[in-house]
C-alpha cells in the first residue's frame, strides 16, 4: 500500500488501478444514474396513473355497445350459415352471452364472456378452410375475438399501471390489500357493479381525492379484484409468468448475497487498495445482475402487477443498500485520508504531513513553507451553474494545481473551496515563485460550464515556518492572514 506522501497524483492513482473508464467509480456512477432514472420514471407513472383513471371510464363505456353489436352480428351470421350439427349448441351459448352482456357489461361479466367465447371456439369446426360457407362466420368470429382481446388487454394493462402507481401513495397499499380481500369475498357471492356505477365511483373518487381516500381505496380494491378475475381467465395457463418470478427471485438472492459480501468486505478492508479490488469485483456482478433483473422486470411488469411490485420493492431495497454502501465507502475514504471529491489528501492527512515536516525541519535545522489557496468568487459558480458544476470546478482546479506543482510538494483539500500546499524544505522566496506559476497556470486555463466559458482564479496566502519556536496552527494562521490580504488586493494574486 502507498502512503499519501508518496503519492504523485492521487486522482490518477484512484482510477488507474481499477482500469480507467472501466473503474469502479464509473460503474458506481452508472448504477446511481440508473436508480435515479428509475425514480424519475416512477414519478411520471404516478401522473399517468391518474390520467388513466379518466380514460378507463371512457373505455368501459365504449366497450359495452361495441361488444353487444359484435355479438349480435355474430349471431346473425350463424343463422345465415349452415352448421346444422352445431347450431343448437352455438345458439344457446350465444343467447347466454347476450343475456349476460345485455344489462350493461362490467369487468366481471366481460371476464365470463371471454370464458364462454373460448367454449364457443371449442365447438367450432377445427378446419375453417374445409367449410366454404364459414367465411362470414370466421370473419365475425375473428373480429369479435380480436376486439375483445385487445380491449381487455388494454384495460388490464391500464389497471395494472394504475394499481402499481397508486401503491406508491403512503398508507394505500395496506388499505388496498384489505379492500382487495373484501372484494374477492364479494365476488364469491357474485355481487356485481355495473359500468355506470363504476364510472360514478371513479368520478366521485376524483372529485374528492384528498378528503375521501378511503372511497378511492374501495374503488381501487374493486378494480383490482376484478382485474384478478379477468387475469385468471386470460392467463391461468401462462406458466411463463411463474418462470419469470422464479428467475427474478434467483437474481434477487444473488444480488442480496453480493451486496452483503461487499459490505462485510468493505468493513474489514484494511487498506484502500484491497477495498477497491473488492468493490471492483462485486460491482461487476452486481451491475450484471441488476441489468438481468431489469430485463426480467420489464417482462414481468407487462404480465403481472405483483411481479412489478416485487421488482420495485427490490429496487427500493437495493437503493437502501446502495446508500449504506456509499456511507461505508465514504467512511473508508475518510479513514484512508483521501478527500472524496478531489481525491486529494484530506485535512486529516495534511495535518499529519505538516507535523511530520515540522519534526523533520526541526531535527535538520531546515525551513519549509505553506500556501493557503482559496478560489475566487466560488459561490458564483454554484449560483450560476449549480452545485454539481461547482463540484466539477473543484475537481478541475485540484487537478490543475497538482500538475503545476513539483513532485515533492504536497497539495491537499483544506476544506470547502480552500486548498493547502506544503512546500517541504523550501524557503518563502522559492515557494512564492512556484505559487505564482501555479496561479498563472490556473488563471490562463479557461473552463466551460454548460457551454459558457468561465475563468477560474484563486488567491494565495503564503507563510514560512519560523524555526523551533513556531507552531503549525500559528503558521497556518499567518498564511490565512496573507490570503485575506490577497483577497483585499483584488484576488487572483498572492501575498506573504
Ligand atoms: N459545489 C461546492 N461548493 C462548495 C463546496 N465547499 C464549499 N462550497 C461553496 O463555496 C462557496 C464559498 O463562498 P464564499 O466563502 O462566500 O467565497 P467566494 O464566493 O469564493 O468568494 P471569495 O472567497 O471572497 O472570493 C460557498 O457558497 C460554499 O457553499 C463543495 O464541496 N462543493
Amino acid at each position: 500500500m502507498r502512503t499519501v506522501g508518496e503519492n504523485d497524483d492521487p486522482l490518477d492513482d484512484a482510477t488507474g488501478d481499477a482500469g480507467g473508464d472501466d473503474g469502479y467509480r464509473e460503474r458506481y456512477r452508472q448504477l446511481v444514474q440508473e436508480f435515479d432514472a428509475a425514480e424519475t420514471d416512477w414519478q411520471r407513472d404516478r401522473a399517468a396513473g391518474m390520467r388513466l383513471l379518466a380514460n378507463m371510464v371512457l373505455k368501459l363505456s365504449a366497450t359495452q355497445p361495441e361488444l353487444s353489436g359484435l355479438l349480435k352480428s355474430f349471431g346473425d351470421a350463424l343463422q345465415a350459415g349452415r352448421f346444422e350439427a352445431e347450431t343448437e349448441t352455438l345458439s344457446s351459448l350465444i343467447d347466454d352471452l347476450l343475456a349476460e352482456v345485455a344489462p350493461g357489461p362490467d369487468l366481471d361479466s366481460l371476464g365470463s364472456a371471454i370464458g364462454r367465447l373460448e367454449a364457443l371456439l371449442d365447438v367450432m369446426p377445427s378446419d375453417p378452410d374445409a367449410l366454404t360457407d364459414s367465411a362470414g362466420i370466421g370473419r365475425v368470429l375473428a373480429k369479435l375475438e380480436a376486439a375483445l382481446g385487445e380491449r381487455l388487454q388494454m384495460l388490464q394493462r391500464d389497471l395494472r399501471v394504475l394499481a402499481n402507481t397508486l401503491y406508491e401513495v403512503p398508507g394505500w397499499p395496506d388499505a388496498l390489500a384489505a379492500e382487495r380481500d373484501r372484494q374477492r369475498n364479494q365476488f364469491a357471492g357474485r355481487q356485481l357493479v355495473d359500468v355506470d356505477a363504476l364510472a360514478d365511483l371513479i368520478e366521485r373518487g376524483f372529485s374528492s381525492i384528498d378528503q375521501e381516500r378511503g372511497e378511492i381505496c374501495r374503488f381501487l380494491g374493486d378494480l383490482v379484484g376484478r382485474l384478478d378475475v379477468l387475469e385468471k381467465t386470460f392467463s391461468e395457463r401462462d406458466s411463463r409468468r411463474r418462470d419469470l418470478l422464479i428467475q427474478a427471485g434467483e437474481v434477487n438472492r444473488h444480488i442480496e448475497t453480493s451486496v452483503k459480501d461487499l459490505l462485510s468486505e468493505s468493513q474489514v478492508a484494511t487498506d484502500i487498495d484491497s477495498l477497491r479490488t473488492a468493490i471492483d469485483r462485486r460491482l461487476h456482478s452486481l451491475t450484471d445482475d441488476l441489468l438481468t433483473l431489469r430485463g426480467l422486470g420489464e417482462d414481468a411488469i407487462s404480465q403481472s402487477d405483483q411481479a412489478a411490485q416485487e421488482l420495485l420493492g427490490r429496487l427500493r431495497s437495493l437503493e437502501a443498500e446502495r446508500d449504506q454502501l456509499s456511507r461505508s465507502l465514504a467512511q473508508t475514504h475518510r479513514e484512508a485520508r483521501i478527500d472524496m471529491l478531489t481525491a486529494l489528501p484530506n485535512r486529516r492527512a495534511l495535518d499529519e504531513r505538516l507535523e511530520e515536516e515540522e519534526a523533520r525541519a526541526g531535527r535538520q535545522g531546515e525551513v519549509f513553507s505553506v500556501a493557503l489557496v482559496d478560489i475566487d468568487h466560488f459561490k458564483q459558480i454554484n449560483d450560476r451553474f449549480g452545485h454539481t458544476s461547482g463540484d466539477r470546478a473543484l475537481q478541475i482546479i485540484a487537478k490543475l494545481l497538482r500538475t503545476k506543482l513539483r513532485r515533492a510538494d504536497v497539495l491537499g483539500r483544506w476544506g470547502g473551496e480552500e486548498f493547502l500546499i506544503l512546500f517541504p524544505a523550501t524557503v518563502l522566496e522559492s515557494a512564492r515563485e512556484i505559487a505564482e506559476r501555479v496561479r498563472l497556470g490556473l488563471s490562463n486555463a479557461p473552463t466551460h460550464f454548460k457551454g459558457e466559458q468561465v475563468r477560474l482564479t484563486a488567491s494565495f496566502g503564503l507563510a514560512a515556518w519560523d524555526g523551533q519556536s513556531d507552531t503549525i496552527p500559528a503558521l497556518v494562521e499567518r498564511a490565512d492572514k496573507s490570503l485575506y490580504e490577497a483577497k483585499q488586493a483584488g484576488r487572483d494574486t498572492l501575498r506573504g
